[in-house]
């Protein structure tokens, strides 16, 4: 068996940040240093305007993109592409964010070819996934997850090149979380999957918990079996709450 992979908590800012919110960012490099976030690794996704900025500050904390276009450059107006995020320091990029498939009608394919732009440009890609309210009410989040999960990952997934983030759209920004034996459930799943395509990588692809995480519920979410950390939106934007949360694995 492999050993348990390095758990990750990333933090996803969306379209929160403005110059001064650097210094969240340097309160949470500094508790780090401390060693407050323990064995964890510890990535933030800025918007894109921060991150030459946030790379300059950073100390151990990886900085990520939170969307790529597929394409290696061109005539695609107000995108960015993976190889620009890599340029300016970043070494993840989050794709397929239930906010993008959302605004901006992502399909699994666009996803899929994002998450191999930022393979080309030498960045690991968070995959996100998750059902909405609708389909969990139907019994459907199994299979659009194994569904999500086998169109929007291109082949050739390793442990250091993927990360993938199971984010119901539902407990997104809302308060609300699933019951940990429904994260569980869901979890297993994806490991069950992960393992069947990938083989050993597959065992040690890390598998991030996303929505509602805070500092309250963050122990109990992270202790189910097959959590490798979390992918934080709001309790990200504040130093002390992320290093509260990320403060499990210390
Ligand atoms: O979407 C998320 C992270 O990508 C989760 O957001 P919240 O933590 O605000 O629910």
């Amino acid at each position: 068996m492999p050993s348990r992979p390095r758990p990750l908590v990333a933090g996803n800012w969306k379209m929160n940040g403005l110059l001064a919110s650097l210094a969240e960012l340097v309160a949470i490099r500094d508790g780090v240093a401390e060693g407050r976030a323990g064995e964890a690794e510890v990535v933030i996704c800025p918007p894109a305007t921060l991150i030459a900025l946030a790379n300059d500050v950073r100390g151990t904390v990886g900085i990520g993109g939170q969307d790529c276009h597929p394409a290696l450059a061109g005539a695609h107006t107000g995108d960015l592409s993976a190889e620009m995020l890599a340029d300016l320091g970043a070494t993840y990029v989050i794709v397929g964010h239930s906010e993008r498939r959302a605004d901006h009608s992502e399909s699994d394919t666009l996803v899929r070819a994002k998450a191999q732009a930022a393979w080309r440009a030498g960045l690991s890609a968070i995959v996100c996934l998750g059902e909405t309210r609708e389909q969990r009410d139907a019994g459907l989040t199994i299979e659009l997850v194994g569904r999500q999960l086998q169109d929007s990952v291109p082949d050739g997934a390793t442990t250091t090149n993927l990360v993938i983030a199971y984010e119901p759209v539902w407990a997104i920004g809302t308060g609300l979380t699933p019951t940990t034996r429904d994260v569980a459930e869901v979890h297993a799943f994806i490991r069950e999957k992960l393992v069947a395509r990938f083989g050993e990588a597959g065992a040690a692809i890390r598998v991030l918990y996303g929505g509602s995480v805070k500092p309250d519920n963050a122990a109990e979410l992270m202790a189910v079996p097959n959590v490798d950390g979390a992918l934080v939106g709001g309790a990200s934007l504040e130093a002390k709450d992320f290093l509260a949360i990320a403060g499990v694995y210390a």
